[in-house]
């Protein structure tokens, strides 16, 4: 039921079943008590409602009532609706309260924790920076954003960069992108992050030292939606895009990749996109790595040109990011553009939904998760603001502005971090396409002179769809254009409008919120945006003072702004909060001043354009007399529009791209470790290319012989695993993660390796819990899918949280060899081995080569010996806690890559995810993995799992 019609419809049905409202002394509720009853039944549903939007329409209903016996029911029942809602909210107010407490706590003993394990050698400066770090930020306001344009030292950069040449991957998730006409505002996902990807890719494409720029997304071959989202590649092309420095890069330019992913007809909204992202993962890195290869052959003299960065949007991508930069060893860059934390604080102040409510509808965990692997995973955070890093970021487990500076300074002065680390945090705002509005802004002086009328041009079409509302057209229009998302706030925006007469009478209203055609057809969220917005015109009798056009294209947006500014109008962002807020700057271009949310970003671009005003989004009041004293005062609305005009010039993305690639090249080179193979005449091992293209097929012994907790026939998981190709029965890694397919890679360096080249299949069996049957079982299986086929043409690879010496103690107690396998990913997935007959090759004698490429390729942040040293502490803080041995090191299991601690009680142990916080609290990035059905722990490289190292692409090239 659409809004909260359900609460009048409630108190109908009551009404109309009505036993026992003829006893007029007694409440309804303790009436009914004792016995079921509809009565009692409909008053509950309405006093549990737990939504107030509709409270004052309740009460308008209740107050009209002739019947004082019916008026007073309504009264009553709302008064327990109101009654019930405070009392919510308060409840919510506590547990928020509470949580927030123990998570200062929580940060603060980490933060100490961290300063302790530094104390021995900082530095005297250091010690200052500890107090008063945060006022440290005290730049003055034009110095907040001056780094956007204090491109001065840029241009030595740029010399520096003519001998460069970048490959750059940038990717955003959902797959509603294109060059051309873009759709924003066509649903949730359609917003500024659409706009702002793909006018990067073609900025950057443009600059001196960068050759190719690939945007990542989703393929979408759906009837729901446009063609074009369907088309393999797009290039992007430059247009009358400008470059301060006249020198266009030596580019083959920027494009649009789309990899199929998700399912195959259907377009998946950002929130379901989830448990797809290591189906992209796999696709991207398949692109990633072949055109790596191509640009090698144009560019690199024959050596692959691997990215100098792999750059998400949104944690979607940003999760995509992460493992993609694991597998292949490059930096990661990530832009939040809006983040969840943030999301989820502002959704439970309003009061309105739960936190289990709001993760249903958001997925809002996972994203913050993602968000959080991010900071473990990034080199270079960008923003947009200031405020992102100070209110938002802040409020991650992996990010403290103070220990980042701590971090920063020590690394500067060369002093250990004793295994922290803290991406760097920088501001870069978007920029500005202005090759179209340069041309209209001499039109807008003279539309502004009133010379448009003899001017002969005709009027764009858009201005006529809006006009064609107004009984007025000529008075000023406050103009709003947003996706149609609640947090964007426009019904506080309508409701201010429509209470405050004198607004009414000198201003108009324009409401652009993306396009619809039905709305029964688009999402509940925007749907019900919308709604309340009609039925808000239709309450205050707005006709005639309200455009809400149903469509626009991309290219009457500009003539939107330019409408509102030839009518002397305002534009009006009243977000509960904007993490950046483009439509401000876009605005500014077109000379229209604003009023803005004093909540996020605007504060910075106000700061920076000083060409408006800015107000609480929750006051209607204070938005209502922003917007009057700007239409109404003409001196302060030309001063506006000046300077807007002025500064925008600040807001530019060859500025953005300089500053941008500066950060990139000053990370620290990195790139696949994996030695490239002697081709030699292993090639013609492989018989065609389709015979190189081989399937894995992972059967989860730990989901069956563990996790069940009961035996499963092993001829079934035989039939299953070698099922037709299209029927490939994927298992799940101790973290959840899909394991899906062996890159087409093999193994070099050692002879016995060879043989992989000849297989057709490779089965990996995962295992993680070893039982006393699991020998025979393996042995059994291993037995049977070679005599389903050739036994040459199947490989298999064992993937395992067990350390290589465990391996090897399964392998003998089954009477297997080592080299029954041909690979084993170890201690869940931080080392790789492979059957070896000779023993100088394991470290510990055992008939196995360890993959010497493999640990220097997932030591990115590994925390080493300071990492040891704070598990060590946590360990002892357990035991203590529990008064009893809980957990202990595993010395004999340990690797340099992997901490092992043996669980003696499992239901002692804190959840998982509390450590993981801990040493994301203390800057310590890894992988912290529960396995062996809770008896152990092992603790690995942050971008390390197994799951990864299936990906690990070792000698691609000779495929
Ligand atoms: O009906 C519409 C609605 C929006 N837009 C355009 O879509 C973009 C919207 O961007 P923005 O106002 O910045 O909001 P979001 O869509 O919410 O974008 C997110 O990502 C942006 C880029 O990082 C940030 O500026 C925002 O704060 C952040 O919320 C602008 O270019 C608008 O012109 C349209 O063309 N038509
Ligand atoms: O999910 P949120 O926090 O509303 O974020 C909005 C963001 O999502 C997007 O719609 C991208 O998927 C963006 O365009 C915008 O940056």
């Amino acid at each position: 039921m659409a809004g909260n019609d359900w609460i009048n419809s409630y108190l109908e049905a009551i009404l109309d079943v009505g036993p026992g409202l003829e006893d007029k002394r007694s409440s309804l509720l303790l009436r009914e008590r004792g016995r079921f009853s509809p009565t009692r039944y409909f008053v509950e549903e309405v006093i549990t409602g737990f939504d107030e939007t509709d409270l004052h329409r309740s009460w308008v209903k209740a107050a009209a009532m002739r019947s004082t016996q019916e008026r007073n029911t309504r009264l009553e029942n709302m008064c327990w609706r109101i009654w019930n809602l405070a009392r919510k909210k308060k409840q919510l107010e506590g547990e928020e309260y509470q949580r927030l407490a123990k998570r200062r706590l929580e940060r603060e003993r980490g933060r100490r924790e961290a300063t302790a394990d530094m104390s021995e050698d900082l530095s005297e400066g250091e010690k200052g920076d500890v107090l008063g770090e945060i006022s440290q930020h005290g730049e003055s306001n034009r110095g907040r954003m001056s780094r956007v344009v204090s491109v001065d030292a840029m241009e030595s950069w740029a010399a520096q960069q003519k001998e460069k040449k970048f490959y750059i991957v940038l990717i955003s998730l959902h797959g509603l992108i294109r060059g051309e006409n873009m759709e924003l505002g066509r649903d949730s996902d359609t917003g500024g992050q659409v706009k702002y990807v793909v006018e990067l890719a073609r900025a950057l494409a443009t600059m001196p030292g960068v050759y190719r720029v690939d945007l990542l997304t989703r393929q979408i071959s759906s009837s729901d939606v446009d063609w074009s989202y369907g088309e393999p590649t797009e290039m992007l092309h430059s247009g009358g895009l400008e470059n301060h420095n006249q020198e266009l890069g030596e580019s083959s330019g920027a494009y649009i990749i789309r990899i199929p992913f998700g399912p195959k007809d259907k377009y998946v909204a950002k929130e379901l996109l989830w448990p797809h992202v290591p189906e992209f993962v796999d696709g991207a890195l398949s692109h990633i790595i072949q055109m790596s290869k191509v640009l090698g052959e144009q560019i690199g003299g024959g050596e692959p040109v691997w990215p100098v960065a792999i750059h998400g949007h949104y944690a979607d991508a940003g999760d995509s990011a992460a493992l993609l930069s694991g597998v292949l060893n490059v930096p990661m860059v990530f832009t939040g553009h809006s983040l969840g934390r943030d999301k989820l604080e502002q959704l439970l102040k309003q009061g309105r939904s739960t936190r289990e409510e709001i993760n249903a509808t958001y997925k809002i965990m996972r994203r913050i998760e993602a968000e959080e692997l991010c900071l473990d995973a990034s080199e270079i955070i960008i923003t947009s603001t200031r405020q992102e890093i100070e209110e938002q970021w802040r409020l991650y487990d992996g990010f403290d502005p103070v220990l980042e500076r701590k971090l920063r300074a020590r690394i500067k002065r060369g002093v250990s971090c004793y295994g922290r680390f803290m991406p760097r945090m920088v501001v870069i705002p978007p920029g500005m396409e202005f090759h179209h509005i340069v041309a209209h802004n001499g039109d807008m002086d003279s539309d502004m002179e009133g010379n448009d009328e003899n001017s002969g041009t005709q009027d764009p079409p858009i201005w006529g769809e809006i006009m064609r509302f107004f009984s007025n057209p000529h008075k000023p229009m406050i103009l709003a254009l947003a996706r149609a998302d609640p947090k964007k706030n426009i019904t506080t925006l309508v409701k201010a409008f429509g209470e405050c007469r004198p607004l009414r009478e000198i201003a108009n209203l324009t409401l652009i919120l993306g396009n619809r055609d039905d709305i029964d057809e688009m999402s509940s969220t925007n749907a019900s945006v919308i709604l309340s917005i009609l039925k808000l015109i239709d309450k205050y009798d707005l006709y005639g003072q309200v455009a809400y056009p149903k469509h626009h294209k991309q290219s009457d947006v500009p003539d939107i702004y330019r409408l509102a500014a030839k009518t002397k109008g305002v534009f009006i962002n009243p977000a509960f909060i904007e993490p950046f807020g483009l439509t401000l700057i876009e605005a500014a271009a077109y000379g229209l001043p604003i009023v803005a949310t004093k909540n996020g970003g605007p504060v910075d671009i106000h700061r920076v354009l000083d060409n408006g005003l800015l107000v609480d989004p929750h006051d209607q009041q204070a938005i209502a007399d922003a917007l009057l004293k700007l239409v109404a005062d003409k001196q302060l609305w030309a001063r506006c529009r000046q300077n807007g005009l002025k500064n925008i010039h600040l807001f530019s993305w060859p500025a953005h791209c300089k500053t941008y690639l500066a950060r990139i090249a000053s990370c620290k080179p990195r790139h696949p470790q994996w030695q490239k193979a002697d081709t030699g005449d292993e090639g013609s091992e492989s018989d065609s290319p389709d015979e190189s293209l081989r399937d894995i097929q992972d059967i989860s012994l730990n989901l069956k012989f563990s996790l069940d907790g009961e035996k499963t026939d092993v001829s079934t998981v035989f039939e299953n695993a070698l099922d037709s190709e299209e029927n490939v029965p994927y298992g799940k890694s101790e973290q959840g993660n899909d394991v899906k397919r062996w890159s087409k890679g093999t193994f070099d360096g050692n002879a016995k390796l060879h043989a992989m080249r000849r297989r057709k299949y490779i089965f990996v069996i995962a295992l993680d819990c070893p039982q006393s049957d699991l020998p025979n079982a393996l042995k059994t299986i291993l037995q049977a899918l070679k005599n389903a086929s050739a036994s040459e043409s199947i490989g298999f690879i064992m993937s395992t949280s067990l350390g290589i010496s465990e391996v090897h103690e399964l392998l003998t107690s089954g009477s297997l060899s080592s080299a029954d396998f041909d690979a084993y990913i170890c201690n869940s997935g931080s080392e790789i081995y492979y059957p070896s007959v000779n023993s100088e090759d394991c470290p510990s004698g055992l008939p196995f080569a360890v993959d010497l490429d493999y640990n220097p390729h997932i030591e990115y942040r590994w925390g080493g010996e300071g990492l040891r040293k704070t598990l060590v502490r946590w360990v002892s803080s357990i035991n203590e806690k529990n008064g009893e041995m809980t957990i202990s090191e595993d010395e004999a299991l340990s690797t340099s890559h992997c901490f092992a601690f043996q669980i003696k009680k499992a239901d002692a142990m804190p959840p998982v995810k509390e450590l993981r916080k801990m040493m994301r609290i203390q800057a310590l990035r890894c992988n912290v993995i529960y396995c062996q059905n809770a008896t152990r722990v092992n603790v690995i490289p942050v971008l390390a799992s197994r799951a990864q190292a299936l990906r690990y692409p070792k000698d691609v090239f000779c495929l």
